[in-house]
């Protein structure tokens, strides 16, 4: 049977497997973590356990805590390898800090710091999922970070928002929260006057995404609200029920999911768990782009066929994750792609019949199969 997806902040506040992220700025204020705030979050935490929740934790400060022993200025973020060196300090800090406070209701930290790619290479990713499995199944406490000391620019998530979603599908988690200092998104930033709470969003549109910005307002987090919704479009492709709820308050697990106060973001029912998992990756290295009729059939779940495209852009290998963008620039889909750059070149805007001569053997079925195509 399949189970039924969470609907309600109640709802995922009875998760069997929850995700909860905590922001920079909630754990970390003038470089000293806040360790108070932390034993209650970790009392709440210890609750949902016991209510048989299996809970997992990203959290951020990693990089704050790091700038402030080391006395590096704008919070470590001024270049990449500060923020590397800073993360490498301050995660030491930020581990201990979980252990103990997970300790005091005897629960057993485990740490586990995850870079953008193992979690882009399918065989990787299955990996730190077993990890997963079996953390949980022994009754620990896994904790995620970025690995930020040996992410590289190009390949790096920068905001534990998206990680926290991709951990999710990792995890097979039915929820993620995510713990900010904000009550969920607002129609417009909060600071300006006339914004207002929304509580549910069914499917994250264009319309949605133009809500938010990217700027962090506490200045030590990143990505902003932006990276917020990026992190829901990646929870509903998989299924999975993502909240913002406020950290800054006494009991922030308690008003979201007792007192219902936060954005919820309703999981859309999807694919398979490997097409949520290409839905999910982040890094494409490559831009085919279609016309209409194309962009059409994709959206009918067609494969993508070289008479559709139009350009192509990047330099990719057989195998490959590639974006497909309508003649507009918008992102329609992305997949694996069955050719390198080179080939596709070669066979852009020609029938199935005509591909052989270019190519010098007989072509694919498709440039992209369906199989392995998500419609965005
Ligand atoms: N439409 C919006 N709704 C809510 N918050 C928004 C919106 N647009 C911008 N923001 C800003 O995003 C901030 C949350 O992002 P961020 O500071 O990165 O959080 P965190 O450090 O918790 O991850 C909010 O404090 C708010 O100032
Ligand atoms: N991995 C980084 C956190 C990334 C980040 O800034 O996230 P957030 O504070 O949640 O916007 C760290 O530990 O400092």
């Amino acid at each position: 049977m399949v189970a039924p997806l969470i609907a309600s902040l109640a709802e995922l506040g009875a998760a069997r497997r929850l995700v909860v992220k905590v922001g920079s700025s909630l754990l970390v204020e003038r470089g000293e973590p806040r360790k108070a705030w932390l034993a209650k979050l970790v009392s709440e935490l210890a609750g949902l356990r016991q209510a048989g929740c299996e809970v997992i934790v990203v959290s951020s400060g990693a990089i704050a805590l790091g700038a402030a022993r080391l006395g590096l200025k704008r919070g470590g973020r001024a270049s990449l390898s500060e923020a590397q060196a800073a993360a490498s300090v301050g995660q030491v800090e930020l581990a201990r800090l979980w252990s103990e406070s997970l300790g005091a209701h005897d629960l057993v930290a485990a740490q586990m710091l995850v870079t953008l790619d193992d979690l882009e290479d399918r065989r990787r990713y299955l990996n730190a999922a077993a990890t997963f499995e079996k953390l949980l199944e022994e009754g620990a406490v896994p904790v995620v970070n970025e690995n930020d000391s040996v992410a590289t620019e190009e390949i790096r998530f920068g905001d534990n928002d998206r990680l926290a979603a991709r951990v999710a599908q990792a995890a097979g988690a039915q929820g993620v929260l995510l713990l900010s200092d904000v009550d969920g998104l607002y129609d417009r930033d909060p600071r300006e006057a006339g914004a207002t709470l929304i509580e549910t969003v069914d499917g994250v549109t264009p319309e949605i995404l133009a809500m938010a910005s990217a700027t962090s307002s506490s200045g030590l987090g990143s990505g902003g609200m932006a990276a917020k919704l990026e992190a829901a479009r990646i929870a509903e492709r998989a299924g999975i029920a993502l909240a913002i709820a406020n950290g800054t308050v006494d009991a922030p697990l308690s008003r979201a999911f007792a007192q219902g106060i936060g954005t919820l973001f309703l999981p859309q029912r999807g694919g398979s768990a490997r097409q949520a998992w290409l839905g999910g990756r982040l890094a494409p290295v490559g831009v085919l782009t279609v016309d209409a009729g194309c962009a059409e059939a994709l959206a009918n779940g067609a494969s993508l066929l070289a008479a559709g495209i139009t350009e192509v852009n990047g330099d990719f290998r057989r195998g490959d994750l590639v974006s497909v963008h309508s003649a507009n620039g918008d992102r329609l889909a992305q997949g694996l792609v069955e050719y390198s750059a080179e080939e596709c070149h070669a066979i852009i805007g020609l029938k199935q019949d005509r591909q052989g001569d270019k190519l010098g053997y007989a072509p694919r079925a498709a440039v992209i199969h369906r199989d392995h195509l998500v419609y965005l």
